[in-house]
């Protein structure tokens, strides 16, 4: 009997593998905002996103329609694995760093910001809106910080599994947004 430990490891590898494929294939559209989203953002609305690593969908286009909209965009900073995620202000053009996951950040003295809603990377999500990130659980802690804010995956859709192998602090998201659009259980 495989542990639930081993079998996100498998799981993370089969859809890394199944993304890369899905992406070299091209043709892909950007991801949009979703218009139910879209009624969440007002003037001042505080917008987490990330800079995609390979593969990774990318929540740019659906940042700079946020941004349009009055929405104030940060980013995951990270100091050290043992130091919580904050979010820091950045805006596209605004100088970066590389942290220890070769990942661009702000730079540390750019402004913490608390997010509204968090747009979260992962590698695969189910109907129950349960998510599998990384394996470093700084998204899960982020979540457990920001209590209040709107989470929502951003993914390509071949990363819809039938479950993904849950553990007591998986928090299900709100939404996951993929490039076929918006998924949710309930009414944003
Ligand atoms: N774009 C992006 N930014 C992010 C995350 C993310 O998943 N994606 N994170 C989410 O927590 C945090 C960084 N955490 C990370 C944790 C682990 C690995 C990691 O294990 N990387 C693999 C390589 C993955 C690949 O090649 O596809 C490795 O180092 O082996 C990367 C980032 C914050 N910023
Ligand atoms: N709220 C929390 N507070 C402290 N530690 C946490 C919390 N949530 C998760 N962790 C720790 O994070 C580690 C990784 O968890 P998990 O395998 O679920 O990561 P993940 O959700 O796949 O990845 P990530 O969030 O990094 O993208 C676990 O060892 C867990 O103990």
């Amino acid at each position: 009997m495989k542990s639930l430990a081993e079998e996100k490891q498998a799981l993370r590898r089969e859809i890394r593998s199944l993304r890369r494929g899905f992406v070299m294939a091209g043709g892909l559209p950007d991801i949009a905002l979703p218009a139910l989203l879209e009624r969440r953002i007002a003037k001042g609305t505080v917008i987490a996103a990330y800079l995609p690593m390979r593969f990774e969908a990318d929540p740019g286009p659906l940042a700079q329609r946020a941004r349009e909209l009055g929405a104030r965009i940060a980013l995951p900073y990270i100091e050290t694995p043992a130091v919580p995620m904050r979010f820091l202000e950045w805006t596209p053009g605004d100088e970066t760093e590389v942290n220890n996951h070769a990942i661009r950040q702000p730079l540390r003295h750019a402004e913490e910001l608390v997010p509204d809603i968090i747009l979260t990377p992962l590698l695969a999500f189910d109907d129950a809106l349960h998510r599998l990130g990384q394996g470093r659980g700084y998204y899960d802690r982020a979540f457990a910080h920001f209590g209040n804010a709107l989470r929502v995956g951003v993914a390509w859709s071949i990363q819809e599994v039938p479950a993904v192998p849950v553990e007591s602090w998986d928090e299900p998201l709100d939404a996951v947004v993929t490039e076929r659009g918006l998924f949710s259980k309930a009414a944003l």
